[in-house]
């Protein structure tokens, strides 16, 4: 893999050309925010993995599925009509043709998410979307920026880069405090905790994305802000690329 990144003519890179760039990490860490601006700088594509598990959640509490039931939520996550846009400045993602990018950020999204993503026949129907779509953006694109939980280590091993974004958990929580209530006053941290370390708890119990494994390489966003983070990524991406 040679990529040339920062290559205005990204479209056109051939198939050995193409960067793919997998990152995972725990919630608030700023995959989503760090891989959009990635994907942007490189000119390629973005996919936002955690997007798909909510999409499929907003989708089973809207036909009224019992999201305990396995079965009933395995077979709605083969069926789930899901287009998305992976245009880093831009994502989109329809269900069955209603747009529901404000719709599957809602709280109560967050907080039943968890129930699917741990649903291992859920699973294994995501990876294999997943490892599609990242061929598809990828040719499409010149490359793409993939974020998850487990893309470095089940959905794209083989990825050119692979990155763990963390931060310590107080960084986490009183960013998704600032974001969610404006405040990361202590009122506002309790409120937010649910959300990123209970729901990390959850999800950790299906896939690991607190230790980097063999060949990840770790940064750690704690003490940095945000055009930092976006900067750190890069470095590691662009030295990814050059040993490629
Ligand atoms: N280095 C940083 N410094 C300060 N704020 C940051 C930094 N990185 C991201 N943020 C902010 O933190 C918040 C959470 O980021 P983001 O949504 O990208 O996290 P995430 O890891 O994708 O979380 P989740 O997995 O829960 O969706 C956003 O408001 C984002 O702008
Ligand atoms: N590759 C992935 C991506 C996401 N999840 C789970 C973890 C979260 O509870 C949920 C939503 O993700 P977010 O939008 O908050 O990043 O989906 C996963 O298990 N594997």
């Amino acid at each position: 893999m040679t990529a040339v990144i920062d290559d205005p003519a990204a479209a056109s890179r051939t198939a050995d050309e193409q960067v793919v760039v997998a990152i995972d990490g725990p919630s608030g860490s700023g995959k989503s925010s760090v891989s959009r601006a990635v994907a942007t700088r490189l000119e390629v594509g973005y996919l936002d993995t955690g997007a798909m598990y909510r999409a499929l959640t907003w989708w089973c509490l809207e036909r009224g599925l019992d999201l305990s039931d396995q079965d009933a939520v395995a077979v709605a996550s083969r069926e789930l009509p899901l287009v998305m846009s992976h245009d880093p400045q831009a994502p989109a993602i329809t269900v069955d043709g209603t747009a529901v990018d404000l719709a599957i950020r809602e709280t109560r999204i967050s907080e039943a998410v968890s129930a699917v993503a741990t649903n291992l026949a859920v699973r294994a129907d995501m990876k294999q979307r997943q490892r599609v779509l990242i061929g598809e953006i990828a040719s499409a694109t010149g490359g793409v920026v993939a974020e998850g939980r487990d893309i470095t280590t089940v959905v794209a091993p083989d990825a050119d880069v692979r990155i763990l974004l963390t931060a310590s958990e107080a960084a986490r929580l009183a960013r998704r405090s600032k974001e969610l209530h404006g405040s990361d006053d202590d009122s506002s941290l309790e409120r937010t905790r649910e959300q990123v370390v209970a729901r990390d708890a959850k999800d950790s119990t299906v896939s690991q994305f607190s230790v980097a494994a063999d060949g990840v390489v770790t940064v750690d966003t704690s003490d940095l802000d945000f055009e930092q983070s976006v900067q750190a990524v890069l470095d590691v991406v662009r030295a990814g690329v050059r040993a490629g």
